[in-house]
Parts: structure tokens; sequence; C-alpha cells
């Protein structure tokens, strides 16, 4: 097939070193962007055949999120703006190890698996990152998509969450318009709707400082911030203008140095948050009077939109089921107030949006959230028609009607395709605002056990297997018989240790009651794996 001529002719442009082997980890391929234009093209293949197969509109995202500049990476993301399935995610594995000669075999193979018919049309969107690597990589996704004979529609420089939001617009009339400028109005319509009869918003109540973190975020943020007609006053730093992406700043440093970006100037008890360089995390924190650091992360959002979502769902008298989906990185004193003081159902799952996305659909309405403050919020179709239907019932007592207005805009600030750094801002400001609440007030719903995470480099990270959506481990042999033992020494303590899906390391988690303890079980865990998992270089040494 003519097709196939292409395929051969293009991929000897963007050939595969020898040798390299690279795995769909937990948001897609991601290393060093040198590594990775054979990967792009052949994700650009991939997206075509899954488009051609699902007869929709896929996204392709160039992006490393968090991770450094000279970083790169790509995810698949499907029409309703969700990460692609399992199944393909073994296919983007096997077309990207397949040798330069077996490539066409590697293809053939996936079109036969999933029947695809090759004279379907297909249709792709490319995003990409604001990293200096990502113009060429994306180019050769598009190299891969046109080699099949796909589209690339939608724009070459989106901002990531545009994807999965213009994808979810492609397939029907669920949102507005299946642009930008579409996505600005929609969010920030739905904030001003939220927050218009709050009243005595004071100025400091509408400011918020943002650290952009030298990415997408900030650049959207610049062009969106007059449709928020000054209901949401920004002070942007770490806007892309001179700083490094991710460089001493944003939301992966903020929340692992538990401390604010360098070199941005916080007044004492002003409340601040800070986006990844993709922008699909956001974490808030303020510094006190005392000069004390306190972060408000994925774990503190969820408790405050669940809290919100919870009271409102009772005063429109709504039985619908809401429940919080974590994984085994939320600090153990979020879960305990939800489930014994909200009384709300928790899930925890394997870490990776995926995992807790899936999760979330389950319920009526689904709150997720990493603790590195990834996640948004799922409504249930039925969910949102019952709102809907009460907000428009003329029969019924003021509050309630009330309860079911507030709920309906709430859904319209939510990105529900998936974790949207700018929509959970929205969401955030507005539930502080309707609420009258500072971030002073709502850091003391709860106090967050003292934590550590370290990282192990181990020669093979794959010799850890685990289960109990990964709090504990399965091998190697003793392991975990160890981490419960070094957890027992200590009060409120809990430990884990699982194979990153994004680095080649180990990383340990540890809690407990005071820092002290939390760093000394961190570092004698560490020290486990570095003994029983192969561990690398010099043994771990203790923080203190
Ligand atoms: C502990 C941690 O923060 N892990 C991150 C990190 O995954 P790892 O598999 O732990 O490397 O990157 C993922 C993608 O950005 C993110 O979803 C996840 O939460
Ligand atoms: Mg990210």
């Amino acid at each position: 097939m003519a097709q196939f001529q292409e395929v051969l002719k293009q991929s000897a442009l963007h050939p595969k070193p020898a040798g390299l082997v690279l795995q769909y980890g937990t948001s897609g391929f991601r290393t060093n962007a040198k590594q990775l234009d054979h990967i792009m093209f052949r994700m650009g293949l991939l997206a075509t055949l899954r488009s051609k197969k699902t007869k929709a509109t896929i996204g392709v995202m160039v992006t490393a999120s968090h991770n450094p500049e000279e970083d790169n990476g790509v995810k698949l993301i499907d029409p309703m703006g969700e990460m692609v399935t399992q199944d393909w995610e073994e296919h983007a594995t096997q077309l990207a190890n397949a040798d330069q000669e077996d490539l066409l075999t590697a293809l053939k193979n996936i079109i036969e698996k999933e029947a695809i018919n090759m004279s379907q049309e297909a249709n792709v969107f490319v995003g990409k990152d604001t990293r200096s690597s990502s113009a060429s990589l994306s180019q050769a996704v598009l190299d891969g998509v046109s080699a099949l004979g796909g589209h690339s529609k939608g724009k070459r420089s989106g901002y990531l969450k545009d994807i999965p939001y213009m994808l979810c617009n492609v397939l029907g009339p669920y949102y507005g318009l299946a642009t930008v400028e579409g996505y600005y109005t929609k969010f920030c319509q739905a904030f001003i709707q939220l927050t218009k009869n709050t009243s005595n918003r004071t100025d400091d109540q509408k400011h918020l400082c943002l650290d952009g973190a030298n990415g997408i975020g900030a650049l959207k943020v610049r062009e969106m911030e007059s449709h928020l007609k000054k209901e949401l006053q920004i002070s942007l730093n770490n806007d892309g203008s001179k700083g490094r992406l991710n460089h001493q700043c944003g939301a992966d440093y903020v929340k692992v140095q538990q401390k604010p970006p360098t070199g941005i100037k916080i007044n004492p008890g002003e409340r601040c948050c800070s986006f990844d360089g993709d922008a699909d995390r956001i974490v808030y924190y303020y510094t006190d009077s005392e000069g004390t650091f306190h972060l408000l992360d994925g774990d503190k959002m969820a408790t405050l939109i669940s809290t919100f979502l919870k009271e409102l769902l009772t005063q429109a008298g709504l039985d619908l089921k809401i429940a919080v989906v974590q994984t085994a990185y939320a600090n153990g004193s979020s879960t305990h107030y939800l489930e014994n003081t909200m009384k709300v159902l928790v899930r925890c799952t394997k870490t990776g949006v995926k995992h807790l996305h899936h999760v979330a659909q389950e319920f009526d309405v689904g709150v997720y959230f990493e603790a590195n403050g990834h996640g948004t919020v799922l409504f249930s179709k039925a969910a949102e028609e019952k709102i809907q239907q009460l907000a428009e019932d003329t029969n019924v007592n003021d509050k309630r009607k009330k309860a079911a207005l507030l709920l309906r805009n709430t859904i319209n600030v939510i990105n529900q395709t998936v974790g949207d750094a700018i929509s959970d801002m929205l969401l955030i400001e507005a539930i502080l605002a309707i609420k009258g609440m500072t971030i002073q007030q709502w850091d003391t719903i709860y106090t967050d056990l003292p934590n550590r995470q370290l990282k192990v480099k181990v020669a093979d990270r794959r010799v850890i297997d685990t289960t109990d959506a990964e709090r504990r481990a399965v091998t190697p042999a003793g392991l975990q018989e160890a981490i419960d033992n070094l957890v027992k020494k200590y009060r409120q303590a809990r430990s884990f240790v699982r194979p990153s899906g994004t680095e080649d390391v180990v990383r340990v988690y540890a809690e407990a009651d005071t820092q002290e303890s939390a760093d000394a079980l961190a570092h004698e865990v560490s020290l486990a794996v570095y003994r029983l998992a192969g561990g690398v270089g010099d043994e771990p040494k203790p923080l203190h």
C-alpha cells in the first residue's frame, strides 16, 4: 500500500537509535528530548490508527510536564479527553521499541489486532508545551500523522488542557466552542457567575499571586485575564519571559521542597499558587507572619471541594453519591478527616491521573486529586441532569433552588475532561469567595502529618512489584517486612515504596507525627530499598 511506502520513507528520517528501549509510563513516554524523535513519529502513526479505530479525533500532547527543560515526552489522549486505554499503551510500547526494519510489521500487527479499516478518515490534534525541543518533536508527530494519511487538526501550539477540552467538543454539544477563545469564555463566565452574589469581597480576596513555572499556563493566563473582568486579579510571576521552565519554581518544586518558588516576593498571609510546567497541576500556599511556609496541596483542595459540594448537595436535597479518590501519597490526615469528620467515601488508586479518573467515574460526583495537585471533579450524566432539572424547577423552595444553581455553575467552572490548573484555580477561588474563607481558614480544616519523599537509585527498578494500590511491596523478598518493622518504631507512621513511572528511581514516602520521625523513617526505608532492591551509587545518607 502507498501509505506503508510513505511510512517507510518518512521513518528513515526519524530513525530509532539502536538498543534504546522505552516504556509507555505513568504519563506516556518521557526522557531526554534527544532520544524522542522516532518516538514522536511513531506516536503520530499510532494516534492516526487510534483515530481510525475510534472514528473520532485523537490528541497527541508533546510535554514533559514538571521535568527539567532538557526532557520531553508524549502522551496520547482519547476522544473524550481521557488518557488512551491500557491495550493501546501496550501498542505504543511495541511500536516505540520495534527496530527500524521491523516498524512496518509492528504497525501491521496493531492494524490486524484492532481490525482497523485503513480507508477510514483520521484526525489528530497535536499540542506542545513551551520547551525548546517541542517544536521539532511535534513536527515529527505531524510527519507520522501525514505518513498514514491522517489530518492534523486544531493547533500546533496548544495549551495542554485545550486538547482534551477540544476533543470533547468535537464529539458533541457538550461545551462551547472548540477553540482556545471558547475555553476562556466558558470558564471565566462560569467563574463570574459563581462569584457574582458573594457580597463584599475585598480587593485582598480578589487578588491572587500566581507562579506560572515559566510554562504554557503562564502564557494562557495572560491571554485569559481580560475575560475575568477584574473579578480575579492575578499577579503573574515566572511568566516565561526570562526564567527557565520549572527551574526553582512551579508546583512540583513547591510541593517537594516545601518552600515558595525562589525570587518571588510574597507578603505574609498572601494567597499564592503555583502551576507546573504544562499547567495540569496546582498547589496553593502562604507564609505566615513568622515567615513559616504553609502548603495547601491536592489533598487540601480535594477536601475543600468535596466539603463544598457535599454541603450543596445536602442543601439541594439531592441524593447523589460523592466520593474522593486519592493515591497512596495522600496525607493520612486528609484521609482521616474525609472519612471520619466529613463522612465522605474515600478510595485509593495507583499513582497517575488515568487511574484516579477511572475510579472517579464510578460515582455520581467523583472528586479526584493526587497530593501533588493533579486533579478535577467528575459528574455523572445522571447527576448533571438532576442538578439541571432542579435548577429549572419552579416549584422548589429558595434554599434548594439556590444550591442547585450554585451546583450548576460549579459544574461549568470545572474542566471534567482532565485535571487542569486554570480551571482548578478558578474553582478554588470561587469556593473561597462563596464561603468567605481566607487561605488560613482553609488551611486549618485539618493539619497535615509531617511527611518526606525520597528517591533511591537502583539497577533495575522493576524488581519492585507492588499491590494494594501501591501501598505494599510484593517483591523483592523481605522488603515489605522490613518496612513494616521500621514503621512500627514511630507514631502515626506510614511508609511505602514504588518504582516511578516517569523517572528511573524508586520513590520512598514516609509520614509520622513529627518531621524528625518522618525524615528518619524515610531514610531508614531508603536504606532498606538500597540494600534489598539493588541500590547503585552511595548509600542513602540521613537527612540530618
Ligand atoms: C509521587 C508523584 O508525584 N508522582 C507523579 C509522577 O509519577 P511517578 O510515577 O511517581 O514518577 O508523575 C506523574 C505524571 O506527571 C504524576 O501523575 C505522579 O503523581
Ligand atoms: Mg504536569
